[in-house]
């Protein structure tokens, strides 16, 4: 039997992700050591074989089959737009992509004007301006700390990720529209689900089972 690989995304997901799989048996005891500098993990039993990346980086593991399963951000998946299937909802992660700024700003996306809007998700932003056929925007491409733009003058908006709103409230921005609602999603190669048809599928049972009696 050849070994199933994951691509996990590290960071805020990661503890999450290793609990759901540990739920329905997944288990990779060696990656729960805070302090290992090992990138790369084997259940041999299990044949399998878990690794955590950048969050961006897992939907290019998955199309390139260098992971069969990632799991990872819906916002990741849209702004990387790679090609894979991507299978499930987990569920957890869940936060939303939201057009963002002063109050003022209201006004101004009502008009023709043209905005500067700041964003760590440019694809995500201007697909979703783009839709918006009347306003024409100016992107402007962020690292992190994007709701520093409005308040500093780079930007008119920002285009971010909203979980509990305390960022906004405490630098004085508020959410302006909402893009789209976002969590934690399985992602699959798109050879591999044929290919492995049988165990992914399996894999993707357990997993229903399980959200579905949290969600009880
Ligand atoms: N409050 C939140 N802020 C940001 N991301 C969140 C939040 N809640 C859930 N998420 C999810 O977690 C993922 C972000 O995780 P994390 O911040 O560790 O990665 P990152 O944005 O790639 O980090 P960095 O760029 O700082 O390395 C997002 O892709 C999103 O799907
Ligand atoms: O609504 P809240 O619960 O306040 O969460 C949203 C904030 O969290 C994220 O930032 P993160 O901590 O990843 O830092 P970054 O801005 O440097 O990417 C996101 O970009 C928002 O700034």
């Amino acid at each position: 039997m050849r070994y199933l690989t994951f691509a996990l995304a590290k960071g805020r997901l990661a503890k999450k992700t290793l609990a759901l799989l540990e739920q329905i048996g997944i288990t990779c005891e060696e990656m729960k050591d805070p302090d290992t500098r090992k990138l790369i993990f084997v259940n041999e039993e299990l044949k399998m074989k878990f690794f955590l990346s950048k969050a961006t980086d897992v939907p290019t593991y998955v199309e390139y089959g260098a992971a069969d399963i990632g799991v990872v951000g819906k916002d990741t998946i849209l702004e990387e737009g790679r090609n894979l299937y991507e299978v499930m909802d987990l569920g957890f992660g869940k936060c939303r992509m939201c057009v963002c700024g002063p109050a003022s700003a209201r006004e101004l996306l009502k008009k023709n004007e043209i905005i500067r809007v700041a964003s760590k998700y440019p694809v995500i932003a201007k697909d979703y301006f783009n839709n918006r056929k009347h306003q024409t925007v100016e992107i402007i491409k962020l690292n992190g700390s994007v709701e520093l733009a409005p308040i500093v003058g780079l930007s008119e908006v920002i285009v971010d990720i909203v979980e509990t709103g305390s960022t906004l409230r405490e630098n004085g921005l508020e959410v302006l529209e909402e893009v789209c609602p976002l969590s934690a999603r399985m992602v699959v190669n798109q050879v591999s689900l044929k290919m492995e048809n049988e165990r992914i599928h399996r894999l993707l049972e357990d997993l229903n089972r399980l959200i579905k009696e949290e969600n009880k």
